[in-house]
C-alpha cells in the first residue's frame, strides 16, 4: 500500500475557550485584567506552564517582528494589528523590556551610554522568551524602569498565545530574532517626524530635558539608526510607510492586509496541523493578487480564465511535486554528471465535470500525453453527502496509476467524496490519489481528509466556510459559469 509521508507531527487541535480570550499586553501597561484572567485559568486548568498536545491548543504561535526607528509608530502599528485580531489570543512584547541593567560605572556616566546599540539588549533573554512562547509556555518578561535604567524585581507574566508580536528598533537587525519570525514588518517614518515625537515622549513620559534628548539623539540614536535600523529594512516582508496615514493617523490598508494575512495563516495552520494529508501551496503577494482578481465579481471572463489558469497551473505543479520519484544521473554537455530524479511514469488525471475540466490544460501542459478521465457527479443540493454518479470514463488500467483528481472548488466535499469512491471501486489505492483544488472550504477539507486519510488534498487557498446554499464564502461564485461562459 502506498502511504504519503507524514511531514508534520501534530494532533487534532482547535482553539479552546481559554485561547480565544483576547490578551492585550503592552510595555506601558501592567498586566491587564484579561491577561491575568487567562493566566489564572491556565494555572487552574493545567497546573503547569505547558499547553500540551491533545488539549485543544495550537502547537506554535505565529510570530511577528515589528521594527523601525525610534518613535516611528511601532507600538501604534502593533496595537492596531491586535485590534484587528480581537478574536484571537495575541500577546505583545517590546525589545525595550530587555535592556541590560547598567553597572554602577555606566550609571554614573549614563549620558554617555549608548542605548541604541545591539549590546545594550539582553538578546539571550529575548531569545529565551520567544523560544518558550513558541513552545506555548508561560514566560516571565522583565520590567525595565526607564527612569532608573534598571530592571525592576517584578516581572510581567505573559501567557502563550496564537499570535506573538515583538516590536523594537533592532528586532530585524538581530539575526537570531529574525530566525524566529513568521512575518517581518518595518515601520517607515520620516526622520524629522520621529525626532519631534521622541522629544515629546522623553520629556513628557521619561522626565528628560529637551537639550539632553537632542544630544542623545545626535550622538547615539541617529548613528545607530543609520548603522543598524535602516539597513534592516531589507529583511522586511512588509514596509509600512507611516506617513501615508489617514486623518486618524492610521495606515488602514497596510494594517488590514497584515491582519488578513495572519488570519489566513492561522486558519490554514490549524487545518494543516489536524490533517497531515492537507497541503496548502505557499502563498505570496503574486498569488494573493491572482486570487483577488478571480474573486472580484467585476472581473471579465477573459481575465477570469487567464488568472484562474495561472493559479490552476501552480496547483498542478505543486501536486506533481508530491509524486514519488527515482534517482537518475545524466551527463551534461560539459561532460559532468548531474544527479537528478526521474518523474513518476504511471499517472493519469481525472476531472470532475464540469469545473474540473478547467484543470486539464494545466495538467497536459505539465505532463506530455497524460491520460485524462472524467466523472460527472449530480450534485443534489439538499442531500449533499449523497451524490449521484451520472457518467464516468476512466483509463482501463487506472488501478495501476497515480490519480490526480481535479475540481477547482471544494465545498461540502460531497462531490469529491463520491468521485473518490468511484476511483476506489475501480481498484485505485487511496494513497495513490491526489485531490487538486483551487479554493477549499474548511467543511470540505474536514470531510475529505477525515474520510480518506491516505489521500493527499492540495489547494491554493482555504476560505472561511460554506453558506446555507452550500456556496463557498467568500469564494469565487460559480466557477464553471465564470470560466466556461462568455
Ligand atoms: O464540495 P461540493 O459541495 O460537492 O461542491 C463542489 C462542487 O460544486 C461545483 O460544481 P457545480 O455543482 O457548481 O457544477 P459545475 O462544476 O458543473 O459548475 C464545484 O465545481 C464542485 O464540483
Amino acid at each position: 500500500m502506498y502511504e504519503w509521508q507524514n511531514e508534520r507531527a501534530g494532533s487534532a487541535k482547535g482553539l479552546s475557550d481559554v485561547s480565544k480570550l483576547l490578551v492585550q499586553t503592552s510595555r506601558t501597561s501592567s498586566m491587564g485584567l484579561r491577561e491575568r484572567e487567562l493566566s489564572e485559568r491556565l494555572d487552574v486548568e493545567g497546573g503547569s506552564p505547558h499547553r500540551g498536545a491533545g488539549r485543544g491548543h495550537r502547537n506554535e504561535p505565529f510570530v511577528i517582528g515589528v521594527a523601525g526607528g525610534t518613535a516611528s509608530g511601532k507600538t501604534t502599528v502593533c496595537d492596531q494589528i491586535m485590534q484587528r485580531l480581537h478574536d484571537q489570543c495575541v500577546v505583545m512584547l517590546s525589545q525595550d523590556s530587555f535592556y541590560r541593567n547598567l553597572s554602577e560605572e555606566e550609571l554614573q556616566d549614563v549620558k554617555n551610554y549608548n542605548f541604541d546599540q545591539p549590546s545594550a539588549f539582553d538578546t539571550a533573554a529575548i531569545m529565551k522568551c520567544l523560544t518558550e512562547l513558541k513552545e506555548m509556555r508561560i514566560v516571565e518578561v522583565p520590567v525595565y524602569d526607564f527612569t532608573t535604567h534598571q530592571r525592576s524585581t517584578e516581572t510581567r507574566r505573559v501567557p502563550p498565545a496564537d499570535v506573538v508580536i515583538i516590536e523594537g528598533i533592532l528586532v530585524l537587525h538581530m539575526e537570531e530574532i529574525r530566525s524566529l519570525l513568521n512575518m517581518k514588518v518595518y515601520v517607515d517614518t520620516d526622520d524629522d517626524v520621529r525626532l519631534a515625537r521622541r522629544i515629546q515622549r522623553d520629556v513628557a513620559v521619561r522626565g528628560r530635558d529637551v537639550g539632553g534628548v537632542i544630544e542623545q539623539y545626535t550622538k547615539f540614536v541617529k548613528p545607530a539608526f543609520d548603522q543598524y535600523v535602516a539597513p534592516s529594512r531589507k529583511f522586511a516582508d512588509i514596509i509600512i510607510p507611516w506617513h501615508r496615514c489617514n486623518e486618524a493617523g492610521d495606515n488602514v490598508v497596510a494594517i488590514d492586509l497584515i491582519a488578513e494575512h495572519i488570519r489566513m495563516k492561522l486558519q490554514q495552520h490549524d487545518l494543516r496541523r489536524i490533517y497531515p494529508n492537507l497541503e496548502v501551496i505557499p502563498s505570496n503577494f503574486q498569488i494573493r493578487g491572482m486570487h483577488t482578481i478571480v474573486r472580484d465579481r467585476e472581473t471579465s471572463t477573459a481575465d477570469y480564465v487567464f488568472y484562474a489558469d495561472r493559479l490552476l497551473r501552480l496547483v498542478v505543479e505543486a501536486s506533481l511535486g508530491h509524486l514519488p520519484f527515482r534517482e537518475r544521473t545524466v551527463v551534461t554537455p560539459t561532460g559532468h554528471q548531474y544527479v537528478g530524479v526521474d518523474f513518476a511514469k504511471k499517472l493519469c488525471g481525472v476531472s470532475i465535470i464540469r469545473s474540473g475540466e478547467s484543470m486539464e490544460n494545466a495538467l497536459r501542459a505539465c505532463c506530455k500525453g497524460i491520460k485524462i478521465g472524467k466523472i460527472l457527479v449530480h450534485r443534489v443540493e439538499d442531500r449533499v453527502m449523497d451524490q449521484e454518479i451520472v457518467y464516468e470514463k476512466l483509463p482501463t488500467d487506472i488501478a495501476e496509476r497515480f490519480v490526480l483528481l481535479m475540481d477547482p472548488i471544494l465545498g461540502t466535499g460531497g462531490s469529491a467524496s463520491r468521485a473518490v469512491n468511484v476511483l476506489l471501486d475501480k481498484g485505485v489505492e487511496e494513497g495513490k490519489i491526489l485531490f487538486l483544488s483551487l479554493i477549499a472550504a474548511p467543511e470540505g477539507i474536514h470531510t475529505l481528509c477525515k474520510k480518506f486519510p491516505r489521500m493527499k488534498v492540495i489547494t491554493s487557498e482555504i476560505d472561511e466556510h460554506i453558506d446555507s446554499e452550500f456556496r463557498v464564502v467568500p469564494g469565487t461564485g460559480n466557477f464553471g459559469d465564470r470560466y466556461f461562459c462568455e
